[in-house]
């Protein structure tokens, strides 16, 4: 497994878990503004959040469907570097948010079966980076951070896309370096897998998450 995987911790909600993800390697940290979610953070406190960021590692807003008003109200009140985008925004609205905000754009892609993966090539040229994900099972109240993996072979020999791309959905200390070998991703990311409980960061499991991608 290469040993340089680049991770991004997603959710956080506290300075300690802040600091433990980036002495542990992390190179992107990830704020949840979805008032339905557990990880949902307030603009305060995101703000003081992310002052406790070391340079170096990316500040990430996640954002589902949001309004330009919205958007305004976060980019105004926390120093961000990345906005990720998790609802159903097309490939136009991502272009839109990417020009308005001058920030770059992950947006998330919900894959379930093969024919999911045209998604990537239709958001290629809008977003800077795809975050391939779990879809949510249907009528589930949260759009990602479910703890869900998909099957990671649909990837399989599939890791050049013409842009950056990160793994997501379930994924473990325990089955990360299996995630990596099997879709060769560069980048992964994770939630659930390194909480105790929704919403309740762990600082063991994130320490032992990053060993993990290290191999
Ligand atoms: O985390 C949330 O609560 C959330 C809410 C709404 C949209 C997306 C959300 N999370 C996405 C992520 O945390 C990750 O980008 C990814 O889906 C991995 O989540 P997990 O399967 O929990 O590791």
């Amino acid at each position: 497994m290469p040993s340089h995987v680049a991770v991004k911790i997603c959710g956080l909600s506290d300075s300690d878990h802040v600091r433990v993800a980036a002495e542990a390697g992390a190179r992107y940290v990830g704020f949840v503004f979805f008032p339905k979610s557990p990880r949902h953070l307030g603009l305060d406190r995101a703000a003081e959040l992310a002052g406790d960021v070391p340079d170096g590692i990316a500040k990430v807003a996640l954002t589902v469907n949001a309004t330009d008003a919205e958007l305004d109200a976060i980019v105004g009140a926390v120093p961000l570097d990345m906005l990720q985008l998790h609802g159903k925004e097309t490939p136009e609205r991502v272009a839109e948010v990417k020009a308005r905000f001058g920030l770059p754009v992950m947006k998330a892609i919900g894959v379930a079966e093969a024919s999911d993966l045209t998604q990537i090539d239709l958001y290629s040229d809008a977003a800077d980076q795809l975050l391939i994900d779990a879809k949510p099972p249907r009528g589930a109240e949260l759009p990602g951070g479910n703890g869900l993996a998909f099957d990671w072979r649909l990837l399989a020999g599939r890791k050049y896309w013409r842009k950056p791309w990160m793994l997501a959905g379930g994924l473990t200390k325990e089955n990360v370096a299996e995630a990596i070998r099997l879709t060769g991703a560069r980048q992964v990311d994770v939630s659930s897998g390194v909480e105790t409980a929704p919403g309740q960061k762990d600082a063991a499991l994130i320490r032992a998450f990053l060993k993990a991608t290290k191999g």
